[in-house]
């Protein structure tokens, strides 16, 4: 309940202050002018103190957004231990912080004596005395508490770095079902602001607790000795707050997280349309995607207009407790001022600690929603980090540069002696032995169901079929981007799974549907998965010859930077036969053992396909084969043909054999001749 409550008054704050951190509003906790906080935290505290109680007593954890508090805690810990690896800046920023504090602490004392000295003393000396120690505790308290925000900040900036670091090297190497499951937009937002949600709040949090407990031991006691009458007065509030906070906690929570879910469906559905404006271009569905738009930002502003009515309510309780509170100790603190109990120097200063105090109390409450607002989101971000790739045996370790990971059985053979291993020793058989294959995203689907075929090292094959049939699936077993589910793809005679993946992407390339170019020079484009050991003048003799055999080096280098040209935004640059040419390109430097074509001419004019495919001949030549392919010419090429529908082998020989045998594939061909 507290976590709730803290999280929705945070978010509020947030709302009625914007751009201030709330954690940050009470930096320096020192005014005359009573803060819509003060007095909040006796409530808060005691709250914060109830509820941990309550959730050691069942000794049950509590749900907090989806994770339970004891997995926050462990969360906690080891985002303590991430931020204790910069324990240089911590120290630093820890030495700083005690000294801000105790200039901190001084200044309602001196503020005290300034007015004793006026009011009392009627002299005018030791006013001025009293003010000197006043300035310069001032000035120290406002440069030690810069020098501790600096330490702190780069305790931040330090741990966002390796936090996104180890991140993205997690994501790089999860298998391509992964990326299936997940997102794009939830990936990056993981990236982004989840990473920067843990380490600001943690560093932020870190300090703000820190200085906050330090202040309040040091307050709470000095107002103890000093006035302890004033000081039971000032936690009068307590029980009335800790009931508001119980209903209203549960109240904004349920708000919160009603408008959030709804801000993300807006996001999504936008996401999905900007994705795709080409398919909402040509249907012509602006208008109308614009309207499924506001009437989702029409229910957000719904539940903000309700979240605006429940602030009334909340800045009435929350306002005016504490306002009360500053009254009753003012009330009592006068009349011992009358009694001669109390000097009003003294009651000043009292207030001031007693606003001090609250706005330190009320930090660390704060700091609670952060941390936990930290937790939850580190919780996704360890998830993926942790996360083992789904194509990993148990017993392999993970490389990194391969995407993937190895096995040490057949692989160590490979993999220790990978890099002398030259073309000639990847034959470039390939054999599908029974296999099956369902997708993780789709578990219902069958895609391939006990396919066998082979192919010799040198042969070009072409897979036939119709749209779905599972002629991509087949080439994405072999990219081992998912594994099957049942039987097993062969290399050489040898498990796929048993080859070190950077072994099989030196010799394995893929020319896709969709071409994606990166926005970057076409030279890196084609250069792309080279790998840094190729020196710039052979990485150059390299671009320029694959360049050339994919029939892309003419319309390159008629480009005013030929190959430095930007690609642009996926390629954006680029029409989508010069995409393709690139792609071919990218395929072909690294001179591969097996070519793997999915439709690769597709996208090209009958011109540019003439070309690429006369180039694609050239390059076919000593190499493995596998081509996607609806087109007549293309096919009836290929050495053997093989014929696939719903994910079954049906057929499989010659252009001339299977014609002659009348079955499927000489269907397909009537209708492709027609379409050719
Ligand atoms: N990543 C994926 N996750 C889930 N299902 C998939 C995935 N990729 C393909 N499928 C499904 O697997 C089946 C076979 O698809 P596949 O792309 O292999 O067919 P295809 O013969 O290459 O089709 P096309 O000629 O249209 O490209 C289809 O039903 C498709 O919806």
């Amino acid at each position: 309940m507290l976590a709730e409550f803290l999280a929705a008054r945070r978010y509020l704050k947030q709302r009625s202050q914007p751009g201030q951190g709330d954690a940050n509003s009470s930096d320096g906790g020192y005014s005359l002018i009573p803060q819509e906080e003060v007095g909040q935290s006796p409530g808060s505290c005691s709250n914060l103190e109830e509820e941990e109680v309550d959730a050691d007593k069942e000794g049950s954890p509590k749900e907090e957004g989806g994770v339970t508090l004891s997995s926050h805690k462990r969360i906690l810990w080891r985002l303590f231990g991430l931020a204790m690896q910069e324990w240089s800046y911590l120290a630093l920023g820890l030495v700083f912080l005690v000294a801000a504090s105790i200039s901190q602490a001084l200044l309602p004392r001196l503020t005290g004596d300034v007015i004793n000295s006026i009011v009392i003393d009627k002299s005018e000396e030791d006013m001025e005395e009293a003010l000197r120690s006043l300035t310069l505790f001032s000035l120290l308290c406002a440069l030690f508490s810069g020098l501790r925000g600096t330490c702190f900040l780069v305790v931040n900036t330090k741990m966002n770095i390796r936090i996104r670091k180890d991140l993205y090297q997690s994501m790089l190497k999860q298998e391509i079902g992964f990326f299936d499951q997940n997102k794009v937009g939830d990936l990056t937002s993981r990236l982004s602001s989840d990473t920067n949600k843990m380490s600001d709040q943690i560093g932020l949090n870190l300090n703000v607790c820190l200085r906050s407990v330090v202040q309040s031991i040091g307050l709470l006691a000095y107002m103890l000795l000093s006035q302890w009458r004033l000081t039971l007065v000032t936690f009068i509030a307590v029980p009335l707050v800790s009931l508001l906070s119980k209903v209203y906690g549960h109240y904004y929570h349920l708000l919160a997280k009603a408008v959030q879910d709804q801000q993300a469906r807006c996001n999504a559905d936008a996401e999905e349309v900007i994705g795709s404006m080409r398919t909402v271009r040509s249907f012509g569905c602006e208008e109308e995607e614009v309207r499924r738009y506001e009437q989702e930002l029409q229910e957000i502003l719904r539940l903000g207009i309700k979240q605006a009515s429940a602030y009334t309510g909340y800045m009435f309780c929350f306002t005016g407790a504490p306002l009360l509170v500053t009254v009753a100790v003012l009330y009592f603190g006068g009349h011992m001022v009358f009694t001669h109990l109390l000097q009003p120097g003294d009651l000043v200063a009292f207030v001031f600690y007693q606003q001090s105090l609250s706005q330190a109390i009320n930090s660390i409450g704060d700091v609670y929603a952060g941390l936990m607002q930290a937790a939850g989101a580190a919780d996704k971000v360890f998830d993926i980090i942790d996360r083992r790739p789904a194509t990993c045996p148990p017993s392999s370790s993970c490389s990194f540069s391969s995407a993937s990971c190895s096995s040490p059985t057949h692989s160590s053979l490979l993999l220790s002696s990978s890099s002398e291993l030259s073309k000639e020793q990847l034959q470039g058989s390939i054999t599908f032995q029974e296999v099956s294959l369902v997708y993780p995203s789709r578990p219902d689907a069958l895609v391939l169901d006990r396919v066998s075929f082979h192919i010799d090292p040198g042969q070009v094959v072409a897979l036939v079929g119709s749209s779905g049939s599972g002629k991509s699936s087949c080439i994405s077993l072999i990219e081992r981007f998912y594994e099957p589910t049942g039987g097993e793809v062969l290399l050489d005679g040898l498990s796929l799974s048993s080859y070190d993946n950077s072994f099989l992407r030196r010799h394995i390339s893929l020319v896709g549907q969709e071409p994606v170019l990166y926005a970057r020079s076409l030279l890196e484009n084609i250069a792309y998965g080279l790998g840094r050991e190729v020196e710039e003048a052979e990485l150059r003799r390299r671009v320029t010859l694959a360049a050339r055999q994919a029939c892309a080096d003419e319309f390159i280098m008629r480009m005013e930077d030929g190959f430095s040209t930007h690609a642009g935004e996926r390629g954006s640059h680029l029409s989508g036969g010069q995409k393709q040419r690139i792609a071919i390109a990218r395929a072909l430097v690294r001179n591969p053992s097996i070519l793997l074509l999915d439709e690769a001419t597709s996208a090209l004019d009958t011109a540019s396909e003439a070309q690429v495919q006369k180039a694609i001949d050239e390059s076919m030549k000593g190499r493995t084969v596998l081509v996607i392919a609806h087109r007549l010419s293309t096919i009836q090429r290929a050495d053997k043909i093989i014929v696939l529908s719903n994910g079954l082998v049906v057929e499989q020989g010659t252009h001339k054999e299977l014609l002659e045998a009348g079955g499927a594939y000489a269907e397909l061909v009537s209708k492709q001749v027609s379409i050719d």
